[in-house]
């Protein structure tokens, strides 16, 4: 377990990472989402004891990473944003580096290696100096150094970057293989990333914890439930014209689309379903409804609305806490 508590990084003037707070339980793969300069990799740095906050604490399974490094280091795996390789080094040479920095006891440094270079696939190139290596199979060596010894966490920022697609394949196939028994933490920008290996998403922005939580239910809470879309053959002024027999309305806009179809997006009044109603007057008026749904919002919508403007972050914790709160009552804990 991780905890992050108030965490403030200064670097003169500009605010990097603002009193941020979190906790990483084990066993998930959390994604730490963001646009570049959000303060992702900072974050990571401190949380991996690489670099010291100007305020607030890490502790990993209740160790300072700062007061007690030793302790909390020995169960983290880091694999930063530029790997640290030395380019003279073979392969093998420099992981038996890296596994006697991690002190891991002599006589399993060779089954231990063996294993990992297997696991990342660079067992037939153990022995090529890593200057000769490509981008993907440097990256594959970083993760490698990372996975030696199998500490209990791995943190990985921005793991696939500078991958070619096949690459990047494998290493979020090696990612789902590495959260079967570890719990994994990786920054992206790449908002599909996230979403297809991640079972918990922190977003930052500007250095600030805009929401943490699964994408399904950041989705959900960000979705407003009282917007539908609707599509018919009928003109927008006959759209209108139908809508506003229906009671329960609040606003409607049309579009008309190229292929002489209108689009409308009508809200509802609050507690209110008018999905029926408005089925049944399409119907009495002879226009057949094309599409007639709630509008979902997708995982991209949240990112960009809330990493854009800090309203919206405030309003998507005011949401977020409301929808808690009626969860909880339907399932009767209030
Ligand atoms: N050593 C430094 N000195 C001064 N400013 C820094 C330093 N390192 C980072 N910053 C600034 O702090 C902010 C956060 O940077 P950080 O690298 O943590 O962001 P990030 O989310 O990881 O972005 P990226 O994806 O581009 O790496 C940025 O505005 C960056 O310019």
């Amino acid at each position: 377990m991780i905890e992050v508590k108030n965490l403030v990084k200064k670097y003169g003037n500009h605010t990097a990472v603002d009193h941020l707070n979190f906790t990483i339980e084990e066993g998930h793969v959390y994604g730490f989402l963001g646009p570049n300069g959000a303060g992702k990799s900072t974050t990571m740095n401190i949380m991996t004891g690489y670099l010291g906050a100007t305020e607030g604490e890490v502790l990993i399974n209740g160790h300072d990473i700062l007061k007690e490094p030793e302790g909390a280091k020995k169960q983290i795996g880091y694999l930063p944003e530029l790997p640290p390789l030395y380019m003279e080094m073979t392969v093998r040479e420099y992981l038996e580096f890296v596994a006697e920095l991690k002190g891991i006891a002599k006589n399993k440094r060779e089954e231990s290696i063996n294993e990992v270079e297997k696991m990342v696939k660079i067992w037939e190139v153990e022995n090529r100096l890593i200057r000769n290596l490509s981008k993907g199979y440097r990256q594959r060596v970083g993760l490698a150094q990372a996975v030696l010894g199998f500490p209990e966490i791995i943190i990985l920022d921005e793991p696939s970057v500078g991958l070619d697609p096949k690459q990047i394949i494998e290493i979020r196939e090696l990612i789902r293989q590495l959260a079967k028994k570890h719990t994994v933490i990786l920054s992206s920008h790449i908002l599909a990333e996230v979403r297809e290996v991640c079972d918990y998403i922190l977003i930052i922005s500007k250095g600030k914890l805009v929401a943490s939580d699964t994408p399904e239910n950041l989705e959900r809470n960000l979705g407003d439930s009282d917007l539908i879309e609707i599509e018919t053959k009928a003109g927008p002024d006959e759209v209108r014209r139908i809508l506003e027999t229906v009671d329960g309305i609040r606003s409607i806009s049309t579009k008309h689309l190229e292929n002489g179809i209108t689009w409308a997006q009508v809200q509802e009044k609050k507690n209110t379903d008018i999905r029926e109603k408005v089925f049944q007057a399409f119907a009495q008026n002879h226009q057949p409804l094309l599409k007639l749904n709630p509008l979902q919002v997708s995982l991209e919508d949240v990112f960009m609305e809330l990493t854009q403007s800090d309203r919206a972050a405030e309003e998507y914790a005011e949401k977020a806490k409301k929808k808690e709160t009626e969860d909880m009552k339907d399932a009767g804990d209030l």
